[in-house]
């Protein structure tokens, strides 16, 4: 059985000292079930306090992006060296925000996922179509066109490192899912393209979307779902630890 992973996004939320409480809550939740693998993805300034905080710990931490480049005169950028010097384990490439607010193409998100890789980190690979896709049915389409250039860059002992993220645009911080059994059918798809390299019953493929304590069980029961990513609830300690209980197999 595939171990449940569950990653909270923080995105541009915290501060030193929310963050102390959270992650000591995120301790907590680890210590109390440990049989979920639990991940934080906190902005970039952070990273030391979680290396601090969660260091002794199973749990991993790690950014929210990554640079293409390897280093140089790119302004602003953080490359997969830089992140590695604080111990990241995950790394989130792709999440819709980055592409739509950022323009990341596709294969600009691939190469994000191979610069993880090469240094050591699992990129969380988010991918997910929008309100108007889902509507004209191209939610395939979408989903296999943002994968297929992971499929070019990164062979399969590489692609074996990869935590994918489906996460529908329409359901990100809107209170709007799909049905468990609807988001279970495009997780199973999605496991019909890692069939071609060997990885459609072991690589994780987690849910993003307005998971909250309420609804995360239902998502978790379903067989191709191995977890979530995480938001606004990550935010909240008593909501993240129901969360991760709710992973609990
Ligand atoms: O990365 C996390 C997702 O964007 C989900 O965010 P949400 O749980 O606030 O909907």
């Amino acid at each position: 059985m595939r171990p449940q992973w569950v990653i909270g996004n923080w995105k541009m939320n915290g501060g030193l000292a929310a963050n102390q409480a959270l992650l000591a809550g995120v301790l907590d939740a680890a210590r109390l079930v440990g049989s979920v693998r639990i991940g934080v993805s906190a902005p970039f300034p952070y990273l030391l306090q979680c290396q601090q905080m969660l260091g002794e710990s199973s749990v991993v931490w790690g950014a929210q992006d990554i640079s293409a480049e390897i280093g140089g005169a790119f302004t602003g950028e953080v490359s997969g060296a830089m992140l590695s010097d604080f111990d990241c384990g995950i790394v989130i490439v792709g999440h819709s925000e980055r592409r739509i607010y950022h323009g990341e193409s596709e294969g600009r998100v691939a190469e994000k996922a191979l610069r993880a890789v090469e240094n050591g980190m699992r990129p969380v690979f988010c991918i997910g179509e929008t309100q108007a896709q889902h509507d004209a049915g191209e939610t395939e389409a979408v989903l296999a066109r943002q994968l297929s250039p992971l499929f070019v860059l990164l062979n399969d002992t590489r692609l074996a490192m990869v935590i994918v993220a489906y996460e529908p645009v329409w359901a990100i911080g809107t209170g709007k899912t799909p049905t468990p059994e609807g988001a279970q059918a495009v997780h199973r798809f999605i496991r019909t393209q890692l069939a071609a390299h060997g990885l459609a019953d072991t690589l994780p493929v987690i849910y993003g979307g307005s998971v909250k304590p309420d609804n995360a069980a239902r998502f978790f029961a379903q067989p191709d779902i191995d977890g979530g990513l995480i938001g606004g609830a990550s935010l909240d300690a008593a909501e993240f630890l129901a969360i991760v209980k709710a992973a609990q197999r």
